[in-house]
Formats: structure tokens, sequence, C-alpha cells
């Protein structure tokens, strides 16, 4: 078996397969309107992306479901057809710009994957047991796929508690697994790596990991080793600490790539 099929299930988003070859590169769109979004994403480097993150939680009218719809459809159209889009809303508490309640983020995700405009949508795991239920069953009767998520910005939990919470999501319905954890020391580095070959030893999901900040960049390009998926890369602004330039990612995920599918 060769790095990249370690994981054990593909998951395809138009022309991106994640969880086979090189980590796919995702660029988070945080702009708070829906004229900026547009023009964000109609200039953005296509050669070096592959999926975009529209990270909900900085749109200033998150409130307005049309216009929500409408920021949506911009950025879609924006975009050359193979190129997926990601649904976000970021939690506060998880790292994001604010907070929700629940129904409203129920409803938010749900007219994300009614409008037929992303691709997949980012669940986080400790919503509420109910609504993250109804969340999951509802995304995938519209046939899209949920990406579960988990962020720790303080710390990096143990092992075991790492792979306990993907193989969790994967129990709850996740099509793709995700933690992002921040280190406090080289070890806290090794140990989101080592969790996340030992869940993707065994897994029948693909899954995105990593260490954030500065300490943590390696995680944001050893995916295809280790068994991360995809990783996200700045174009100007970061939306999370260590996150590496979209174009730097591209460098050094072709250099790995190259290296790793080598004879030598
Ligand atoms: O969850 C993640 C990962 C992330 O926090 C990062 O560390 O690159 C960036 C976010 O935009 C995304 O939703």
């Amino acid at each position: 078996m060769s790095m990249g099929e370690m994981a054990t299930a593909t998951v395809q988003l138009r022309g991106v397969t994640l969880g086979e070859g090189a980590p796919k590169i995702c660029v988070p769109l945080i702009d708070a309107t829906a004229d900026a979004l547009a023009a964000t994403a109609s200039a953005l480097p296509f050669d070096v992306l592959d999926l975009v993150e529209l990270r909900i939680d900085f749109f200033d009218e998150i409130g307005d479901a049309d216009a929500v719809t409408d920021a949506l459809s911009r950025v879609r159209s924006a975009l050359p057809d193979g190129v997926p889009v990601l649904f976000t809303f970021r939690s506060l508490r998880e790292g994001g710009q604010r907070e929700l309640a629940t129904g409203d983020y129920e409803a938010l995700i749900a007219l994300a994957a009614d409008s037929g405009l992303v691709d997949a949508v980012d669940v986080e795991m400790f919503t509420p047991a109910d609504a993250l239920g109804r969340i999951v069953a509802h995304a995938h009767d519209a046939g899209v796929p949920v990406v579960m998520s988990s962020h720790d910005f303080d710390a990096t939990p143990p092992r075991e508690e790492i792979v306990g919470r993907l193989r969790r999501q994967q129990e709850l319905g996740a099509d793709v697994v995700k933690i992002a954890v921040m280190p406090r020391s080289p070890r806290d580095v090794v140990t989101l790596l080592d969790a996340t070959e030992e869940f993707t030893a065994t897994a029948a999901r693909p899954a995105i990991t990593m260490s954030m900040g500065p300490l943590g960049v390696a995680s944001r390009v050893a995916g295809e080793v280790f068994g991360s998926c995809l990783t996200f890369g700045a174009v100007g602004t970061v939306s999370a600490p260590g996150q590496l330039a979209a174009a730097d990612l591209r460098v050094a995920l072709d250099v790995l790539h190259a290296a790793a599918s080598s004879d030598g």
C-alpha cells in the first residue's frame, strides 16, 4: 500500500477526491459582504488551490437568509466548475467569529445544504446531540457530505482523546472527520501526527487534522504521510494561526508528493 492510499474511503467533491494522493489545498474566504466575497473569489489563484471554504461566520448579514443565499450564489458563479465549496460556520467557542443559537445554526446549515450551491458542510461535533443528528440527516437527505469538526485552540488533548473524537465523528455520520489542536511543545505536534496515523490506519473516512500555530506548521504539509487529506492555505489574511500561504503550500505539497511517490 502506498502512502497515498492510507484512508480506506474517498469522498468526491466535484473535481476533487479527498482521501487519495497529496492533501488538497482549501482556501478560506473570510470577507464580510457579498461584494467582497465575489471579488475575492474571482481573483483566487485556481492553479494553486483545490477547494474553497466559505467561512460564513465572518459574513455581516448572517441572520438574513436571502443575503446568505445571494453570497453563496455569487461565490459559486465566481468559481470554475471543478472547484468545490465547503460551507462553514465556525462558532466563537471553537475559534470562529460569533455564536448562533442552536436552532439558528441548524437552520443556517439546512439553508446551505438545500441551496444546491455548496458541496460539503462543516458541522461542529460538540453541537447538542439532538440538533447534530438532525443537521447530519438533513445534509445527507440533500445529498451534501458532512465534514465534522472539533477545535481545541488552547491545548493538544492526549492521543487517545484525539483518536476517540475522530472515531466518534465517524459514528455520528461524518463523511470526513476533522480536528484542529494547539501545540504547546514539539511533542504535542508528534501527538497529533501519531493520532492521525492511528485513526487513518483503521478508518472508514478520510481525516483532516492539523496542529496550529508556528509549532504545528509541519502538520500542515505532512498529511500525505500521516493521513490528513486536506490542508487550509491562505490567500491574503489567515483564518487560523500557523496557516501557510496557499502558494507556498502548493510548492511544499508538490515536492513532498513527488518524493513520496518515487521508488528511491
Ligand atoms: O477548521 C478549520 C481549520 C482552520 O482552523 C485551520 O487551522 O487552518 C481554518 C478554518 O478556516 C477551518 O474551518
